[in-house]
């Protein structure tokens, strides 16, 4: 077994260190995170600039660009091999409903599962890093249940770990993704310079978190697992627009 682990909160974080310790023994790891914090890149490649990859002393290469950068230049040359599994995570908060798709650790993975490698992000529901030893426990735990059940073709998990000391004794729920509302206000300020500057505000709160969501799982002492897919085609509008266009 070879696995190939990233994130997007950077080299550095606790999370990554958590998931690759909690994951020594399942077989050969090779690590590639970025250098800096890439907290809401989604997918984004670097394309108008070189990448520069370098080595950490504990063996963890970091690539100057985004998550998505660095499994995509492991894959297609840089590792030498095809692993066999792409682990993410574990992020430092959720990715819950829409966050996957601005989510770097959601990118990470998604860019395993496009190369067709089975892939799994991970994120704990709250920010802090609180009982992160016990959602790295969970993370290994999945992964062993994974490959228990045969890894079989390509295939993109979500899973969402809630900030807990038992969370390896939670239940696990296969779920969907909620919603959210849209995001809170930007916050302006002035900077030491006096220009007008701008943050994103905080995340809206969920909108859909009925049972059966992500949400409602995590909310509920479970541990979310979310297959996902990238085809992002409205099927069920074909018929719909073919007739308003006349085609
Ligand atoms: N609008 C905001 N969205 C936020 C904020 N913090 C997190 N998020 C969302 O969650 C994911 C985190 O995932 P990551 O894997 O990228 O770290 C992020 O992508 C956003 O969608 C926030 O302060 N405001």
């Amino acid at each position: 077994m070879r696995i190939l682990i990233s994130n997007d909160d950077g080299y550095l974080a606790p999370g990554l260190a958590a998931l690759v310790k909690a994951c020594e023994g399942l077989g050969e790891i090779d690590v590639i995170a970025p250098e800096q914090n890439a907290s809401g890149t989604s997918n984004s490649l670097t394309l108008n600039r070189p990448l520069n990859v370098h080595r950490a002393a504990n063996g963890f290469r970091y690539v100057s660009g985004t998550p998505s950068d660095g499994v995509h230049l492991a894959l297609s040359g840089l590792l030498g091999y095809r692993p066999d599994l792409v682990l993410s995570g574990i992020n430092n908060g959720a990715n819950m409903g829409d966050d996957t798709l601005y989510s770097g650790t959601v990118a990470a993975a998604t860019e395993g599962y496009l190369f067709g490698i089975p892939s799994i992000a991970f994120s704990q529901a709250e920010k802090g890093w609180g009982e992160l030893e016990a959602a790295a426990r969970t993370a290994r735990s999945v992964v062993e249940q994974v490959i228990a059940g045969g890894l079989g073709q390509g295939f993109l998990l979500n899973v969402n770990i809630p900030n807990r000391a038992d969370a390896d004794k939670l239940p696990r729920k296969i779920t969907r993704l909620g919603r959210r509302h849209s995001a809170e206000a930007i916050i302006e300020q002035v900077s030491p310079r006096g220009e007008i500057i701008y943050w994103i505000g905080p995340a809206g709160d969920a909108r859909d978190a009925g049972a059966g969501t992500d949400f409602h799982a995590t909310a509920n002492g479970q541990v979310s697992i979310t297959p996902l897919q990238v085809d992002l085609t409205e099927h069920a509008s074909l018929g719909s627009w073919a007739q308003r266009l006349g085609l």
